[in-house]
């Protein structure tokens, strides 16, 4: 007997059916649909303007979509928005921290608002500054860090209120190339532990290689769903950048989507 995937046991974190944004005339999204299971990581791979950050606000709840169904973690996003986002951490493409708060102020800004004792908040601070070697630098204001440095703090402040969903948009953008390496590995391994689901959005080819899956977006539409290893497949074995690359030129030689 063929044995059931994982995910067949689980509930999704997130489940979206034909989820459709417009700008004005613009249609940034055209009929999106997806899941993602606990322990996941999965890669949204998309060129400039394919609609990554559009998707990633609307699973986070600051944009309602025209139309279509989400669910994150089992609350749909128009009726029960505060459940859903009481257990999703985000890290959006442009950084939101206040640059002239120290990093503790700003963490702490972040605990206050979910509602954490402050004396929980510190110890997580505190653990979470140990784990990426920032505890030296908790007094420092945001704006004397370097871009991993502040990157790192970031991902710190999207885990505190310990969520079960991580949603990262272009979130190695700008970083040295250790540096980018350095927050892919951390976020991976929180995944691989079973800690959280993580939806990473690239436009990184080299990112998506060690996902557990890639989407795919291009112009608004879901053009792949599966493997890395099916992407390179698709290619005829050419590699991730090429089966990318040809998706991007089209015509969509799209996999049914999962
Ligand atoms: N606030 C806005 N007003 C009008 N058009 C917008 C707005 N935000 C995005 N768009 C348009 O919607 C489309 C999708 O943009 P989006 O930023 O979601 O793509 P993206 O994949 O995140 O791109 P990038 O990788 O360049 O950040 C683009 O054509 C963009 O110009």
């Amino acid at each position: 007997m063929t044995p059931l995937p994982s995910t067949a046991f689980s509930t999704p974190v997130l489940v979206a059916t034909g989820l459709q944004k417009s700008y004005g005339p613009r249609q940034a999204l055209k009929s999106v649909s997806m899941s993602l299971y606990p322990g996941q990581f999965v890669a949204l791979l998309g060129p400039n303007g394919a609609g990554k950050s559009t998707l990633v606000q609307l699973l986070s709840g600051l944009f309602v979509p025209d139309k279509g169904d989400l669910s994150v973690l089992g609350f749909d996003i128009r009726r029960d928005a505060p459940k859903a986002l009481a257990g999703l951490g985000v890290v959006f493409q442009q950084s939101s921290l206040d640059l002239d708060l120290s990093i503790r102020a700003n963490l702490l800004f972040h605990t206050d608002l979910h509602g954490i004792a402050r004396k929980t908040a510190l110890q997580r601070i505190q653990a979470g500054l140990e784990q990426h070697g920032l505890q030296e630098q908790a007094g420092t204001a945001v704006r004397a860090l370097s871009g991993g440095n502040r990157r790192k703090v970031e991902l710190l402040r999207a885990l505190l209120h310990q969520p079960r969903f991580l949603l990262m948009d272009e979130a190695t953008v700008g970083l040295d190339p250790a540096s980018r390496q350095d927050l892919m590995r951390s976020v991976e391994a929180l995944a691989r532990a079973g800690e959280v689901a993580v939806l990473w959005a690239t436009h990184l080819v080299d990112e998506v290689a060690h996902a557990d899956r890639v989407l795919v977006l291009i112009q608004g539409e879901i053009a792949f769903d599966g493997l890395p290893s099916e992407l390179i497949a698709q290619s005829g074995g050419l590699g991730l950048e090429q089966a990318f690359l040809q998706l991007c030129q089209g015509p969509r030689a799209a996999k049914p989507v999962a």
